[in-house]
This record gives structure tokens, sequence and C-alpha cells, in this order.
């Protein structure tokens, strides 16, 4: 739980405070997609790789098996001929000797020794002329062996001398046919090493084996840092450790496995591709206001503006509207870039509660100077958020601890939002004591028979009627019908947007008593508010 916690704060932190997702998604979504892909290639090389070692360590089993029958085979044969035959050189003997071996699957030719162990007869030449001696033998766990020997046999007219491995023990000598063991080497190794620890020596080499000698000890996968290769080693322990050893090269894994490799290749390939698309996506989506939102709306973030509203025949501050914004980092968002994510992920009623209450805490507890009595603050709510129990309980509790209870509230509904379903609730409001205004009023097309029926303490004239007053436009000379509409349903007329002397003293002169805007003073934090405030009302 405490891992996950912390997990999920990182991954926020890092989502929310790194400024690379939002300025390079698709940077970071290609390095993060096609550093998967590279893994994934370079495990799939490893698991071919791998399967290859396996297949290989497979095969020189098989080698080391036949070396096993080979031995145990040669073994069995000078067992059977010190026991029970003779080392005579007698046609007779011979000719025993002969049939035994037929029966022995290696067994080329057994030779005879002398009281001196001196080779003096075989079965395949008899007696020869010059007892021999054989020199450089190893010890083997079936007896003395010597590698590549010449030794003479007969083939039927001549003598013919060639090489071949020889095990002395006791009165006899087996020369071996050595040539089942010597395709398995040339199938299966590379290099293949015999003898002891101080007689050890080479005894086959493929083309690209290597003149070292292996030793018995080498471990099954060694990495040749010279060459880059791998080499898997199996080797048959005993007094004469044989060590068989194979070179696994890049070429010959690819040469083995190309189309395995090819198509994890292009898997690899396609999955980079789909995590580079999906993580640039998700990297898009989590900078989206959409996403952003949900960690932004938290009370912590919730920066409350308030803007003065004046009384346009004094001058005074009457009031101010207080307007939200979101602290993202050190930077302020507006509500024309979060209100409608703000409402599509269902969190107006969160961000309303939050601005509200924020606002009259401060406001409550503040100096307001002369304003103080029938201060009047204008909160802003969307439309779904004007429940009459709900809103009441909250509004009272946030006012609860307040210093001062005098501050006027006024709820503001834009005149585009005014529906038939909100009426009564804002008569419900209305009757609590609550100030009731239109905003924005002049864009909708409100019923006014529903205007009526609430009879807004205030309807506030939208900004664009105003800015187009000194340009004499059929937009801006609808005030005085505006102004008709509120004298109609006994209210009271806030004009918004005024941003020159101008427009404020035709407003004056047309009898709308109050008004908010630039030319007076931007929305702005409590503190200027409050310095505004004074600074506005000393006189
Ligand atoms: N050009 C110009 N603009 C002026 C002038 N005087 C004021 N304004 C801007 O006009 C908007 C007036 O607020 P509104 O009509 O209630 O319109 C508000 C209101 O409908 C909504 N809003 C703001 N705060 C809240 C809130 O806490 N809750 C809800 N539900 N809506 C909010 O967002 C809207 C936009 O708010 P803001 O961006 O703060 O924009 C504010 C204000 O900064 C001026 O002289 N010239």
């Amino acid at each position: 739980m405490y891992i996950r916690n912390r997990a999920r704060n990182w991954y926020k932190s890092v989502v929310f405070n790194t400024g690379l997702l939002a300025r390079h998604p698709r940077l970071v979504g290609r390095t993060c997609g096609y550093t998967l892909g590279l893994i994934v290639a370079v495990a799939s090389y490893l698991t071919v790789l791998d399967f290859r070692i396996e297949q290989i360590a497979d095969d020189q089993q098989l080698v080391i098996k036949s070396m096993q029958s080979l031995q145990n085979d040669t073994s069995e044969l000078l067992t059977e001929l010190n026991k029970t035959y003779s080392s005579e050189c007698s046609p007779d003997n011979l000719s025993k000797i002969r049939s035994l071996t037929f029966s022995h699957q290696y067994a080329r030719n057994v030779g005879l020794l002398d009281s001196q162990h001196r080779l003096y007869c075989s079965t395949s030449v008899g007696l020869l002329a010059t007892p021999i001696t054989l020199h450089n033998g190893l010890d083997g766990s079936i007896g003395r062996y010597f590698l590549q020997t010449p030794v003479q046999f007969f083939n039927g007219t001549v003598h013919n001398v060639l090489r071949a491995t020889v095990v002395e023990r006791g009165r006899f000598q087996v020369m071996l046919s050595d040539t089942p063991v010597k395709d398995m080497f040339d199938r299966y190794a590379d290099s293949v090493s015999v003898g002891g620890a101080h007689q050890r020596r080479v005894v086959y080499k493929s083309k690209h084996g290597s003149d070292q000698v292996v030793p018995a000890d080498t471990a099954p996968v060694t990495f040749n840092w010279s060459t880059g290769n791998i080499l898997v080693t199996t080797t048959l322990p005993g007094i004469s450790p044989i060590s068989v050893q194979t070179i696994v090269s890049a070429a010959n894994v690819w040469e083995n496995s190309h189309w395995v490799l090819l198509g994890m290749l292009c898997l690899s390939m396609l999955t980079g591709q789909l995590v580079a698309n999906g993580i640039t996506r998700k990297c898009r989506h989590v900078q989206s206001m959409d996403f952003r939102i949900q960690h932004l709306c938290q009370p912590a973030n919730v920066v409350c503006h308030y803007q003065p509203m004046l009384e346009l025949a004094t001058g005074r501050v009457v009031g101010c509207e207080v307007l939200g914004r979101l602290q993202d980092g050190d930077k302020l968002i507006y509500p024309d870039q979060f209100i409608p994510a703000l409402t599509k992920q269902g969190l107006s009623c969160k961000f309303d509660t939050a601005v509200s209450r924020q606002a009259l805490l401060a406001l409550s507890d503040a100096s307001l100077g002369s304003a103080q009595n029938g201060f009047t603050v204008a909160l802003n709510f969307f439309p779904q958020n004007l429940k009459r129990d709900k809103l009441h309980a909250h509004l009272q509790s946030s006012l609860q601890h307040a210093k001062h209870r005098d501050l006027h509230i006024e709820l503001e509904v834009t005149e585009y939002d005014f529906s038939p379903e909100i009426v009564p609730e804002l008569s419900k409001l209305k009757a609590d004591g609550y100030f009731i205004s239109i905003d924005d009023f002049g864009t909708g097309y409100s019923n006014l028979a529903m205007v009526k029926r609430v009879a807004p303490d205030y309807l506030k004239i939208d900004k664009s009627f105003v800015f187009e007053m000194e340009d004499l436009t059929i937009r801006s000379s609808l005030i005085p019908e505006i102004i008709a509409i509120a004298r109609a349903v006994g209210s009271k007329v806030i004009a918004e947007g005024i941003e020159t002397a101008a427009q404020a003293e035709q407003l004056r002169a047309l009898g709308v008593e109050y008004g908010q805007g630039y030319y007076f003073a931007r929305p702005m934090p409590l503190a200027d508010f409050l310095s505004f405030l004074h600074k506005s009302n000393a006189g």
C-alpha cells in the first residue's frame, strides 16, 4: 500500500512537473517505445542464443556418449583378452582373437605384446619383423593410449600404414576404428582436448577451432573477449578427461535461426512503434486539461481574485465579484481554459464550493473599512449547483466562524443558464436573503416571464454591450432596453467590462447604478483588492 502510494505520487509529480512531457510528447513516446523495442530485440536475441547454447550442449552430450560407448567397448575387449586369451602369436590364437574382435564395434586390430612390452604380433599382419615400442602414451581410465599412432595392417597384398588410436592394457593393444567418433566431432565440435593435467593435448580441431588446449575445468559456457564468441564446453571427467568445445558466433546463431531472428526483429520493431504511439498519446492525454483538471481542481490550488464593484454615481466600492483561478505550478490558469474540462469531468460543484468557501472566509475576516456594512460579495455558480438546500447549508457553514456576518451574498447565474428548473431554487434562495443576479444579461434569450417570477436583485449588462458603446452599434443601443427591463422587474443594473471613463459616464447618465471593469480595476488578489478598497473609499 505504502509503495503503491509512493509510486502514484511519484508518477503524478513526474506527470505534472515534467515540462518535457508537455513540450515533447513525441520525443518521450519514441524514446520509451524504441528503447523498449531495443530491449525486446536484445531479449529475443538472447533467448535464441540461449536456445542455441542448449542445443549445442545436447549435441555435445551425444559426442560424449559415443566416446563413452567407445571406451566401454574397448575396455570390455581388453578385459576379455587379458582374462581368457594368451599373447602367443600362433595362427590358431590369432584366429580366435580375430573372431572376438568382430563382436566389438570399435576394434579394428589387436596387437600382442612380448615379455618386454613390445608389439611383436598383430591380428592383421601376424608376426612383425621387428618388435615395436610405442612412445608418448597417455594414462586413461581404460588403459594407456597412444594417439595418432602409425600402425601397420595388411590389406590383402601390401602392409599399409595408417594413423590410429591404440589402447594398451596388460599383454594386448587394441587399434581403434574411431571413424564414428570422428564423424561426431566433425558435426558437433570445433575442438576436442584429452589427457590428464600434464599430458593434455588437442586431438581434434575444425577449421574454426583453436590450437589451444581446452582445460578440463573449463566452465560449460564462457565468453572469449578477444573474438567476441561464446564457447560451449562439455567435459567427460576421468583420469584422462575429454573436453568437447564448440564456438557460438553471431554468424553461427544467424545461420541457424535467421527466420526466428527476423520474426523477432519485426515483432520488436512493431512493439517499439506501438508503444511509442501509445506513450505519445498518453503524454498528450496527461497534458490535456481533461486529465490535469482532476489533479488541479483541489481546494489547495484554487485561487480567488476579486474585482471591485463600484457605485457609478459616487465612485465608492460597494462590493466585489469573486473570480476563481487555478494554480498550476508557478502560473495561474483562467476560467476560459479550464471551465469546459471542469464541467466535462463533473468537478463544477467541487470548484464552486472551494471558491465560495475561500472567498467568504477571507472577506469575512478582512477589514472592509466604511464598506463593511452591507458589502456585496458576488459569487458565480454553475446552474447545476444552485440547489437551495445544499447551497444554503454550504454558505452558512462557510460563514459560521466569520468575524462579521453582515456580508451580502449575491448569487450569479448567467442568462444563458437561466432555465425553468432553476427558477424555484432561485426563488427559495432569494427568500433566504441572498441576492440573485442574472449575469451576462442580453446575450441569452431568457423568457421575460421567468425573469419576472424570480425578480432578480441585479441584472448585469454583458460587457459586449459596453465595449461597443462608443461606436454606437445596434447592440449598444439595446442598453436602455435592458435598463427598462430591469426597472420593470424591480432589479438594479450592474454594467460589466467598463474600460473607459466615457463608458462609465455614459452608463451613469443612462441610470446604471453599479459598474465594474478594467477602467476601475482588474480582478486581483485579496491584499491588492483591500488596499484598492481603502484607497477608493477614503475620500
Ligand atoms: N475584457 C474585459 N474583461 C473584463 C473586464 N472586467 C472584468 N472582465 C472579465 O470578465 C469576466 C467577468 O466574469 P463573468 O461574466 O461572471 O464570467 C466569468 C464566470 O462566468 C466564470 N467564472 C469565473 N470564476 C468562476 C467561479 O468561481 N465559479 C463559476 N461557476 N464560474 C466562474 O468564468 C467567466 C470568466 O471569468 P474571467 O476570465 O475571470 O473573466 C471575468 C473578468 O476578468 C473588462 O473591463 N474588460
